[in-house]
């Protein structure tokens, strides 16, 4: 199979996004081709280090580039404000210089961190995903939101900072835990739902079989890719289109905050149960028929991921502590809560206008 390769352009700030197999191993030439022979730092976590740091070194390796690596811990925690100091930290202690490169090879969780690690280090440094999980291909690692969590909520403190390069292999998601596939998932569903309903179809006939065929997965994250990248070129600092890429989010990361940025909900999940919600309060709201809220759980039980606040495991705060939590949504303006809602699978718009009443029956059918 074919490379693919999809231009993000947004001026100085442009880049390739290049998608296929065996794109680690030849990570060493795009970097040269990219920054000649810079000095490179690694960014990524203790399990992906295990399985993918050691091809990624070799081709570097070939073309005389050895490269320091700093291996995180795995998971959301790590998003802190604790692990970006150790590794702004580590990176100056490597005199990384502005010309250098920052590798993020990992999932979104290192991706976000080394892409702002990168944003604030000797005031921007450039850097280069390559993404190892199938929601960091899909979403993550194009369009430039970097950044950390804060116990306030999620993705509260970060930059703007575009990658220069992003090789996404899909030959690497083989390894992935099925859960972590699944979670992945929840975003590739997502850019269906807001904005292509023949994307949304083709997934519903196809995606039970993304994770065993790569030709299936290439081209459901070359499609997605696609479809962020003319988002983000038309709204690279989301004032407005870009919003649209947040359904399901305003739900989600409540629920990840109300459950403390662990492993009883991913953030694909999240992204999973917000999607379901937000169709469940359009339809609430006559802007949909009942029809389409009923196809999106469907579609989210049919890939085995969850729907409903009460798949989540474990105890969580009530309806008026989510609501209280979603308030410091970065959506928020005067004061007021926005929502992606839609008018139909794959017709998603911004709206402030939501009766609070309806968004607790919403929440409390979900319990
Ligand atoms: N910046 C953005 O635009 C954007 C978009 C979507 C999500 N995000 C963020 O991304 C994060 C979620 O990303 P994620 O789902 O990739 O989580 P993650 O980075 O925690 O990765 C999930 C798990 O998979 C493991 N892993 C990674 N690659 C692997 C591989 N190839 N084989 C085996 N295991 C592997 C990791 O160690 C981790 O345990 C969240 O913090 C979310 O807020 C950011
Ligand atoms: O790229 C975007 O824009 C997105 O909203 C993509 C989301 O999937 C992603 O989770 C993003 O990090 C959420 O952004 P936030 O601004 O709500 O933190
Ligand atoms: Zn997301």
């Amino acid at each position: 199979m074919s490379i693919d390769t999809v231009h993000v352009d947004l001026g100085a700030r442009s880049y390739d996004v290049r998608i296929g197999q065996g794109l680690l191993a030849r990570a060493g030439d795009e970097i040269v081709a990219l920054a000649g022979k810079r000095r490179v730092a690694i960014l990524t976590d203790e399990t992906v280090a295990g399985l993918h740091l050691p091809a990624l070194r070799q081709a570097l390796a070939r073309h005389g580039i050895e490269a320091p690596a700093l291996a995180l811990p795995a998971g959301e925690a790590t998003k802190c404000w604790a692990e970006l100091g150790r590794t702004v930290e580590w990176l100056l202690a490597q005199r990384i210089e502005r010309k250098d490169l920052v590798i993020a090879l990992g999932g979104g969780v290192i991706g976000d961190l080394a892409g702002f690690a990168a944003a604030i280090l000797r005031r921007g440094v450039r850097f280069v995903q390559i993404p190892t999980t199938l929601l960091a291909q899909v979403d993550s690692s194009v369009g430039g939101k970097t950044g950390i969590n804060s116990p306030q909520g999620k993705n509260l403190i970060g930059a703007f900072h575009q990658p220069a390069l992003v090789l996404a292999d899909i030959d690497v998601l083989t390894t992935l835990a099925p859960r972590d596939f699944r979670a992945g998932y929840g975003e590739v569903a997502k850019y269906g739902l807001l904005g292509d309903e023949g994307f949304f179809e083709w997934l519903e006939a196809n995606a039970t079989a993304l994770a065993a065929d790569p030709a299936l997965r290439q081209r459901a994250v070359r499609h997605s890719v696609a479809m962020k990248a003319g988002i983000v070129q038309r709204d690279e600092t989301e004032q407005g289109e870009r919003a649209l890429l947040n359904l399901g989010h305003t739900f989600g990361h409540a629920l990840e905050s109300a459950t403390g940025y662990c492993d009883r909900l991913l953030h694909g999940e999240g992204v999973a149960i917000g999607c379901a919600l937000a169709f469940e309060l359009s339809a609430k709201l006559g802007l949909c028929s009942q029809e389409a809220p009923s196809r999106v759980a469907a579609h989210l039980a049919a890939m085995g991921l969850p729907a409903r606040i009460a798949d989540i495991p474990g105890d969580l705060p009530d309806d008026e502590a989510l609501i209280a939590l979603m308030a410091q949504d970065k959506k928020v303006q005067d004061g007021k809560l926005r929502f992606v809602l839609a008018r139909g699978i794959g017709r998603a718009f911004v709206t402030d206008a939501v009766d609070p009443g309806l968004l607790r029956q919403v929440l409390a059918q979900s319990r």
